[in-house]
């Protein structure tokens, strides 16, 4: 490899910036003074005008302005920066009088920075220079190297591999909105998002209700929204909840000019053959592809063209569902403890990414989970196949990555080798199956088998067996692969080869064994000669010949016409060779990016053979069985499971085994609708666990996995709904009771017979009375309303005797047993109804003084004694059911007609929006006891 002079840091300023005028001090003459402010600290040095002028263009972002080796950053960029990564704060002249504050990052660190500063929430424009310092300085002394920015680093842009979680989808949404009536608050929204770091790329109709719910399960690490939606505070708030908001003018979502500017992106005349888009889609995809460009600067990433979701296609799953359930991450916002944590066993990181994209966006078309499944099967059954499959799958690179930053000219000589190898790697998968797979697997067969042959072979022929990471290092094209090269690279070496004659040559002439030829990139090569020895050569004969340059403590350096022609000669030949291998470099990439569309399938087609695979894996491994699917509102699972919680008690030895539980939700003989179970217990035995797992495996079912269970029969779920233990919001000014009430809220006005419900503990957060009145007038509503699938736990064990009065309400409870005082779990859920809830024996076990307990133990029996007074029985048997309720409740104003309507006037005085839970149930009270009157 040719050496290649690698500039050192003269502090503070790079020095070649130095030589072509380009530094920010004030010390060179201004490029135009204005003749009105002749004081010196007004003077503006070209550069700093230049520095200024692409500054203001990008006011929202550090900018990172490269100097030689170096991006500096100036004023309170520097501030900021040197702060935010720890780096030296420094000065470099004056402007207007005041020190100019400046800190600056390597090059070849500065993704390292990038990505703590994105991390930070920061935007970052890399300003870079756009020509050779040397050709400035040919302009004339004071002129400044041309620089521009390149490319804008935003938290929804990133490629670089470092950059990335390689195993985690990084997002960039567009929210748009568009009238859809008259009314005022009649609007259409649509969401597009897409990878740009793998080119996926999507649209999908959205709704104000919807939109939360949405954009939690796209997990955006950037939104894009017009600076117009933002005056809508609610809009505003919600969005609060998710990380980097970027508001763009207006323009960026102008409906006039969205289809022209995709038509453009993709080159297409029109864009009928993407399918039917409505007018808020076409926009917010418009509004990707603009930032998009605008933020990658004329470079152009591998998009895909976009498509759009099926509507109805996808399991709904509220914000806090998902994040109760922790689908795949944890409330503390970690992988690792959830579910897509505990089921993981992919071996690419394509194929974690769409593991968690098929988590979080389980499927209700039954002949597409049905799908999944059998591919899956196959790959259980055949457990060499399966082998065999992962063990070629751990091989294969990151293809869609590799292939955006070679489209986005970032790509290096590995992005190349990734592709090679990823085309050899599936071309030799397609090997291994027998016909006749299931429709899935022979999908992505036929993907693989598209794979363009020719450029696998082409990129095998030209890419050397070790590689640089950087294109600029050369080294990467094998030898015997272009003739010019290869002749290019002799040149290179034999001169080197001269050098070393030349040292032999010069140690005989002047008699000096120790002399040495070296290189640095200062002086280029020099000779070097001990300080003893260096009288000798600046004295005749060779006084002619050497010419000194430079003392060291204990050396003497010195040049020779001699040896500059070498080096010239060495480093042209050096330069020609990396120039040649550029332009092979550019001509391979060109290759791949002509190839995308085929690139990209073969990555899905791997990362989904990854995922299937993997999947196929667990159920071996950890015993789940393929779930029978249907339509209708079956919901029978026996011997389930928790994931997470049964590996959670594998790993820690101490705990006994998991304890698997049958889940009967199936429409009781003679009921159309599922079935709702109640289940009552003491704390800590198991409720909640029970109900989380059987949402989890109706999530794993449909997500297209096998469960965790004996045997499990799921008539699709439309969507899953839970209210697991809220935490305070206090972000948005919510009580606990507050959050699950509206979550409560949000579940009995949406489910739906064909969707599942988990209620833990509603009406815990408030007063004894009003919580279980609560609860009470929930479970009615589910049971009567909604007739929905649901599981409700509590501690009211007085809702038991509902099920009395609700034919498909069932009480399950979960068994323990006492042993010598103290409360042992047996974790199994069994029919029938809990006695009572050992809460007081649950204290003693965390440790509760013995005088608290004894005390707690003589409270509980009074109050029990009182309640034992006026039974909850005589409720069930006094108080209608809510469906009773309802139709009299519609008919009352009817009733009182004629007279002063004084019910009429009391229901129009409600504001319900207004009412606390509490004052609603008085105001309920206060109603019945005027129709009373
Ligand atoms: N089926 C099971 N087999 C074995 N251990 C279990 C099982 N279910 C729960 N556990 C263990 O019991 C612990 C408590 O379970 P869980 O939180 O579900 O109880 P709970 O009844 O909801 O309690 P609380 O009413 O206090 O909220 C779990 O952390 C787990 O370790």
């Amino acid at each position: 490899m040719t050496p290649r002079p690698s500039t050192t840091r003269s502090t503070p300023a790079a020095p070649q910036a130095a030589a072509s005028g380009d530094t920010p001090a004030a010390q060179d003459p201004p490029a135009q003074e204005p003749p009105e402010t002749p004081r010196e600290e007004a003077r503006v040095t070209p550069m700093m005008a230049q520095y200024l002028e692409i500054k203001a263009a990008n006011p929202d972002s550090l900018l990172f302005y490269r100097m030689g080796d170096f991006y500096e950053l100036f004023f309170t960029d520097a501030e900021k920066a040197s702060q935010a990564l720890g780096i030296v704060l420094t000065k470099r002249g004056k402007h207007l009088g005041e020190d100019i504050p400046m800190c600056g990052v390597p090059i070849e660190r500065a993704e390292e920075y990038l990505h703590k500063l994105i991390a930070l929430g920061f935007r970052v424009a890399v300003c870079e220079q756009l020509e050779d310092p040397a050709l400035a300085k040919k302009r004339g002394p004071k002129s400044v190297v041309r620089r521009d920015v390149t490319r804008l680093v935003t938290p929804g842009t990133l490629t670089e591999e470092s950059l990335l979680d390689a195993r985690r989808e990084n997002v960039l949404a567009a929210i748009a909105r568009t009238r859809a009536g008259t009314a005022a608050d009649d609007f259409a929204y649509a969401l597009a998002f897409t990878d740009m770091s793998t080119g996926t790329f999507r649209v999908a109709a959205s709704s104000r209700e919807a939109l939360g719910a949405d954009l939690a399960r796209i997990e955006p690490a950037e939104i894009l929204i017009s600076d117009a939606l933002l005056d809508d505070a609610d809009l505003k708030a919600l969005l609060r909840e998710f990380p980097a908001l970027t508001p763009l003018p207006r323009q960026s979502f102008d409906g006039s000019s969205a289809e022209k500017r995709l038509a453009d992106f993709f080159g297409v005349a029109a864009l009928d053959a993407f399918g039917p888009f409505t007018r808020p889609e076409l926009i917010a995809a418009a509004a990707i592809v603009a930032y998009v460009e605008r933020t990658q600067i004329g470079a152009r990433p591998a998009l895909a063209r976009p498509v759009k979701e099926a509507e109805g296609g996808i399991m709904l799953i509220d914000a806090g569902t998902r994040a109760n359930l922790e689908l795949v991450k944890t409330t503390s916002g970690e992988r690792r403890g959830s579910l897509l944590g505990a089921i993981d066993r992919t071996v690419t990181a394509a194929g974690a990414r769409l593991l968690a994209r098929r988590i979080a966006e389980p499927l209700t078309d039954l002949n597409a989970i049905r799908n999944r499944h059998d591919a899956l099967g196959h790959l259980l059954d055949d457990g060499t196949l399966r082998r065999a499959l992962r063990a070629r799958l751990s091989a294969a690179p990151d293809m869609a990555r590799a292939l955006t930053r070679l489209a986005l000219g970032r790509g290096g000589p590995r992005d190349l080798a990734a592709i090679r190898d990823g085309l050899m790697g599936a071309r030799d998968l397609v090997a291994l199956f027998a016909a006749g797979p299931p429709s899935d697997i022979a999908r992505d067969l036929a993907m693989l088998v598209r794979v363009p042959d020719a450029l696998a072979d082409a990129l095998a022929a030209a890419l050397a067996d070790e590689l640089p990471p950087h294109r600029r290092d050369g080294g990467f094209v094998r030898a015997g692969y272009d003739g010019e090269l290869d002749a290019t690279r002799a040149l290179r070496d034999e001169s080197r080869r001269v050098v070393a004659a030349l040292e032999r040559r010069y140690a005989e002439e002047t008699g000096i064994k120790s002399l040495k030829i070296k290189h640095n990139a200062v002086l280029g090569y020099f000779v070097e000669v001990t300080a003893q020895n260096a009288d000798r050569l600046r004295e005749p004969p060779h006084l002619d010949v050497f010419v000194h340059r430079q003392t060291m403590a204990g050396a003497m350096r010195f040049s020779s016409v001699e040896l500059s022609e070498l080096e010239s000669r060495i480093s042209s030949a050096g330069e020609r060779a990396l120039g040649l291998e550029q332009i092979i470099f550019d001509r391979l990439a060109a290759a791949v990016v002509a190839a995308a569309a085929n690139i990209r399938e073969a990555a899905e087609a791997l990362a989904d053979l990854d995922v299937t695979a993997a999947l196929a894996e667990l159920a071996a491994t950890e015993r789940h069985v393929r779930p029978h699917m249907e339509e209708g509102p079956a919901f029978s699972i026996l011997g389930g499971r928790h994931p997470v919680v049964e590996q959670a008690l594998a790993q820690s030895r101490a705990s006994g085994a998991f304890v698997p539980n049958d889940c009967e939700l199936s429409p009781p003989e003679g009921a159309d609708d599922g079935r709702i179970v109640l289940v009552t217990g003491p704390n800590m035995a198991g409720k909640s666990t029970f109900l989380r797992q059987n949402a989890l495996i109706a999530v794993l079912a449909q997500a297209g996995a096998f469960v965790p269970a004996r045997e499990a029969r799921i008539g699709i779920v439309d969507r899953l709904f839970s209210r697991v233990g809220a935490a305070d919001d206090l972000a948005r000014g919510r009580s606990t009771f507050m959050v699950e009430m509206v979550e409560t809220a949000a579940i009995l006005n949406q489910a739906t017979p064909r969707s599942l419900v988990i209620l833990d503990e509603i009406g815990r957060g408030t007063a004894t009375f009003d919580g279980m009145s609560i609860a009470w007038a929930s479970l009615e509503h589910l049971h009567e309303i909604n007739r929905c699938r649901a599981l409700f736990a509590t501690h009211f064990h007085e809702l038991t005797a509902l099920s009395q009065r609700c034919k498909r309400l069932f009480n399950a409870t979960v068994k323990v047993t006492e042993w010598q005082g103290d409360v042992i779990f047996l974790h199994e859920v069994v029919a029938g109804a809990a006695d009572r809830s050992y809460g007081i024996q649950v204290a003693k076990l965390a440790g509760l003084p013995d005088a608290v307990i004894a005390r707690a133990k003589a409270v509980l029996a009074e109050l029990e004694a009182a309640e034992r007074a006026s039974p909850v029985q005589r409720m069930v048997d006094d108080l209608p059911l809510f469906a009773a309720v309802r139709p009299r409740a519609a008919a009352l104003p009817a009733a009182v007609e004629g007279g002063p309507d004084r019910l009429g006037d009391a229901i129009d005085a409600i504001d319900p929006d207004a009412l606390s839970p509490r004052e609603a149930l008085d105001a309920l009270y206060r109603l019945k006891g005027l129709r009373r009157a």
